[in-house]
């Protein structure tokens, strides 16, 4: 479809260069019977591509992207001074980026236990605004050195480069924090169908500041305007066979369509004197604020209706960083953010250079910085501005703003799991049986290849959570092992027979 289109609009072929502009003879097409050295067409062609590659991101590598805005729906100046909530109506361009966890680039889009991200950058007056969401409204941990070792547990195995679900059940045993995010994953809720039917959630809580220097505690979600919708198992590995960019085919289709995908932006709020009255965490991205503790306020909608004309310069190296904020908007405190502050621009400037945001896509509208030089782009590196502050040349210089709070909360958290939300998610977000067995049905199949001590310890976890949950767990993994039979030439394959480091 695409290559028709581009047909249409170059009735005749253009002339052939290379990249420095000199034009390309037929003789320099083909090396067959000449030195390739002194073609260097052919040169720059092999290079080009051999080198082509930059690293991909480490987590969420695979996504799809598209232009559209954000438009605010209700007056929230009262919460925030930020300039791109300022009035009904107002509209900022804004980048969406959708994204599969822990598979790689080329992997189906229908892969089991998954996340899901919905990242959304607005290019506003006062800088780009980033929020980052994931379709869970939970963290599978809170403490940030788990970044690693929670990815390498789901990492395929080191020495093997085969992925071992004995590892990934046995991190959740010893991190058991992690385990209601796991159910979430496991859960309807974990396989959406597709991007346009999901909600998402940036999970921190920011605090927010209006012109009177009043602040608020906020948790942001991405709400469907479609509606939550999820696919069965058996929908998704049938599709899984005929169609493994679903997701990222669907979102094109809907927005060349007209049918362009929305979501709502809400916010739960709690106020400066609602803090001091909670007692939970309300900071901690592992659990949940219960229900009747905060107000829900709609800020606005976005609507993507614009696919990029460039995968690789809009999408690939668009550059969505947690720590791209505005004026009315503070960064988060939790311990968790503060891992984020590191990891984001250190995996942007190892695959993306030190200069990510001169790159197109990133580019806010307005910068005026005392940085110079670098891996390029360079642009114009400010010219012959003064490159140092405080200047008596009339360098860029910082704003004052006095409704900015002086101090910001400094907090120390627990390191605890919170298996009583872990108890509220089996029986009142799952609440029918048909969604309790789904959920269960899904941590069956991936714990038949599990080794028995980690199962074991994986069923005394669930029973601190709840006994239902743990014997349906044990007899639906029983029935499985049963009714699985393997065809022969399967079995003469079977990992754990040809891998004598691992039994069952
Ligand atoms: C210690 C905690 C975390 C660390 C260290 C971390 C680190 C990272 C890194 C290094 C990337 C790749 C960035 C890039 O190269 O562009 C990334 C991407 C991403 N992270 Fe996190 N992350 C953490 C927690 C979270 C949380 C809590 C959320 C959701 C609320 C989240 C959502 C995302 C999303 C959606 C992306 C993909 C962004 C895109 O589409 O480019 N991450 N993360």
């Amino acid at each position: 479809m695409q290559l028709f289109d581009y047909k249409e609009k170059q009735p005749t072929p253009a002339l052939l260069t290379t990249s420095s502009g000199q034009p390309v003879h037929v003789s320099q097409m083909r090396v067959a019977g000449k030195n390739f050295l002194n073609n260097p067409f052919v040169f720059e062609s092999i290079k080009h591509e051999a080198m082509s590659k930059r690293p991909d991101r480490e987590v969420l590598a695979k996504a799809t992207g598209a232009h559209g805005y954000f438009e605010v729906t209700s007056d929230v100046t009262m919460y925030t001074k930020a300039k791109v909530f300022e009035k009904v109506g107002k509209r900022t361009p804004v980048l969406a980026r959708m994204a599969i966890s822990q598979i790689d680039v080329g992997a189906s889009d229908l892969y089991p236990v998954t996340g899901k991200g919905l990242s959304f950058k607005m290019y506003t007056e006062e800088g780009n605004f980033d929020l980052l969401g994931l379709n869970i409204p939970v963290y599978f941990y809170k403490d940030p050195i788990l970044f690693r070792d929670f990815l390498h547990s789901f990492r395929p195995n080191p020495k093997t480069n085969i992925r071992d679900p004995t590892s990934q059940l046995d991190f959740i045993t010893r991190n058991p924090v992690s385990l209601q995010t796991m159910l979430w994953v496991f859960s309807e809720f974990g396989l959406p169908r597709g991007f346009r039917h999901m909600n998402a959630f940036p999970m921190h809580t920011f605090e927010l500041y209006n012109n009177e220097g009043q602040s608020y505690f906020v948790k942001f979600s991405f709400i469907t305007e479609l509606g939550y919708k999820s696919f069965t198992l058996e929908e998704s590995s049938a599709i899984a066979e005929y169609d493994p960019d679903l997701f990222m085919r669907d979102i094109y289709n809907s927005i060349e369509n007209g049918n362009y995908p929305s979501w709502r932006l809400d916010m739960d709020v709690l106020s400066t004197s609602d803090l001091s009255k909670v007692n939970f965490d309300p900071f901690d991205v592992t659990r949940l604020w219960p229900n009747g503790t905060f107000t829900t306020v709609q800020v606005g909608r976005f609507v993507l209706n614009r696919n990029v004309d460039n995968h690789y310069a809009e999408v690939n190296q668009a550059a969505f960083n947690p720590t791209n904020l505005v004026p009315g908007i503070l960064e988060p405190p939790d311990e968790l953010f503060r891992g984020r502050v590191i990891a984001y621009h250190d995996s942007q400037n190892n695959r993306l250079g030190i200069n990510p945001n001169k790159i197109g896509v990133n580019c806010p509208f307005y910068a005026r910085t005392y940085n110079r030089k670098g891996t390029p782009p360079v642009l114009d590196d400010e010219g012959d501005a003064v490159s140092y502050p405080f200047n008596s040349f009339n360098g860029p210089v910082p704003y004052e703003d006095q409704s900015r709070p002086v101090r910001q909360l400094d907090i120390y958290q627990e390191n605890t799991a919170d298996l009583a939300g872990c108890k509220r998610f089996y029986n009142e977000v799952t609440a029918t049986d048909e969604q309790k067995q789904r959920m269960i049905d899904n941590m069956a199949n991936v714990s038949l290849r599990v080794e028995h001590s980690v199962i074991e310890r994986f069923v005394a976890l669930l029973e601190s959570v709840d006994e239902d949950l743990a014997a349906r767990y044990v007899n639906t993994l029983d029935e499985l092992k049963r009714r699985v039979t393997l065809p022969q030439v399967v079995e003469d394959l079977d990992p754990v027979k040809l891998n004598p480091y691992r039994k069952y």
